[in-house]
Order: C-alpha cells, then structure tokens, then sequence
C-alpha cells in the first residue's frame, strides 16, 4: 500500500488515497503505521475519499489509532495531497468531520484553510474552553519555555470534566499584542506535538478575551509560524476563521505489509 508523509509545522502526517474506498485500516493498523518505532511514524493518519458534491473528504485518525474531530494542520496537508493527487488545482471545497472547509493554495506554497465558526467560548479565571473544530482547553502562562507540557498537560486531559471524550491543551505565551508562543499536549497522540492548527486557532481568538472586532495573530509554535484571522461580533462567538500556513509533501513510500498492529494500553 503507497502512502504520503506530509507535515506542517512539524505536525505529521500519513496520507492515504481511498477514493477507491477500499481501505478498512483497525485501530491497531492506524497506530502501527504512525508508530515511531515500528512504523512511518506520525501524529496522525488522514484518508482522502470521495464524495459526492466536494472535492474530496478527509477522515482524521489521531496517532493511537481513534477516529478524531478535525485538524487544522491535517486540513492544510491534505489540501496540498489532493493538489498533487490532481483531484483539485489551488482550491478545495472538501467535508471533515466538522462540515464544509474551504482552502486556497497560494503562490509560495503555504495555505490558506478556512475553519468552523466558533461559539460558546468558556471564559474561566485561569484558563479558556473552546471548540475550534476539536475541544481545547487554552492557559494564559508567564514563560511557555518553562512549562512541563507533558505532565500539565496529562492532568488536565485527563480530569473528569473532560470525560469520556477529553480534550487537547495549550499554554500561551502572550509575547505582543498580536503576538503569541503556543506548546500544545495532544489528545490521541498524548503528548507534546511540535504545532496543533486547532491548538493555535484556539489559543488566538481566547486571546481577545471579551473584546471585538477583527483580529489577525501569529503564533509561533516549536515547529514554526501560523496565523490565523477571524472576526468577533460577540465576546463568545467567532467567525470568519482562517488558518495559514506551510504544508509540505515530505516523502512517499510503501508499506511492506499491512500487519503492523501495535496495541497502545
Ligand atoms: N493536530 C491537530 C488536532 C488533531 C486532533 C486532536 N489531536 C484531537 O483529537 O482533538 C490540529 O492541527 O488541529
């Protein structure tokens, strides 16, 4: 079976063509294949298949193998697969598991992915819930260098309010008024990735707090830059929400069977 390894600000990626939709991958055959060990090694896996009426959809697997919500990074890698596919040429309109998404490939290669409306942002005292397509939990923190992403980030995925689905966590840096430093704990890889699209997404509309307007942040992640525009007409609501950035073809190859089954309990 061919695959494609995409990645985008180092967020990684299988990518597989079912448009022929005769691919049936086990939880198991996911987590093999993203395995760093003894697999391709990824963050996550994506497959491209038909439907009717878009130009393609995209099917998201988290790198333990479970079906997931949406990814911005995973949205733009699948745009430029499509791309070199010849299923679209600089547009796609194609359906995730969140609905329509819009993306436009520009000249230098970075793209441009238009995401869901957010609405009921959860403002707290110390931290910020929303949904960007994914659940992420956002904390405001002093020196994000500093910060035990991995073990912070455990507990807060995993306290009971998040049950049974859990949620992705971020810690922000606010570094200038338009400017942010993002380390994200993934749900379903469970652990540091070096960038979340959701993440950043999330983390630059909690960032306006309870103003309004339309905003346009850049977010440094460990694994590069992203932006992200969106319009705020109501303290809790955004919408208009455009993720940009790079998405890059890495390799090809073939896996050598399709038995690699790791089991992650
Ligand atoms: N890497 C992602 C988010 C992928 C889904 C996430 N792990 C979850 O289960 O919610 C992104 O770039 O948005």
């Amino acid at each position: 079976m061919k695959f494609y390894k995409y990645q985008g600000t180092g967020n990684d990626f299988i990518l597989l063509d079912n448009r022929a939709g005769n691919l049936q991958l086990t939880t198991a055959q996911i987590a093999g294949m993203c395995h760093r060990r003894f697999g391709v090694g990824a963050d996550g896996l994506m497959l491209l298949e038909q439907v009717d009426g878009y130009d393609f959809r995209m099917v998201y697997y988290n790198s333990d193998g479970s079906e997931s919500t949406m990814c911005g990074n995973g949205g733009r890698c699948i745009t430029a697969f499509a791309a070199l596919l010849g299923v679209i040429g600089d547009k796609a309109r194609f359906l995730a598991v969140d609905g329509e998404h819009t993306a436009t490939i520009h000249l230098d290669g970075t793209i441009s992915l238009h995401m869901s409306d957010v609405v009921n942002i959860e403002f707290n005292e110390d931290f910020t819930v929303l949904d960007t397509g994914s659940p992420h939990y956002v904390e405001f923190v002093e020196d994000v260098v500093n910060i035990d992403v991995y073990s912070e980030g455990y507990e807060i995925r995993n306290q009971d309010e998040y049950q049974p689905a859990g949620i992705n966590v971020n810690f922000v840096q606010i570094v200038g008024d338009t400017q942010l430093l993002v380390r994200t704990y993934e749900r379903g890889v469970e652990d540091e990735t070096l960038s979340c699209g959701t993440g950043v997404t999330a983390a630059a509309i909690a960032a306006t707090g309870d103003t309004t307007g339309i905003f346009l942040t850049e977010i440094e992640t460990p694994g590069g830059v992203l932006q992200v525009s969106f319009t705020k007409d109501t303290p809790t609501s955004a919408k208009n929400v455009v993720l940009i950035g790079p998405a890059e073809f890495v390799y090809a190859g073939e896996f050598a069977s399709r038995d690699i089954e790791i089991s992650l309990n």
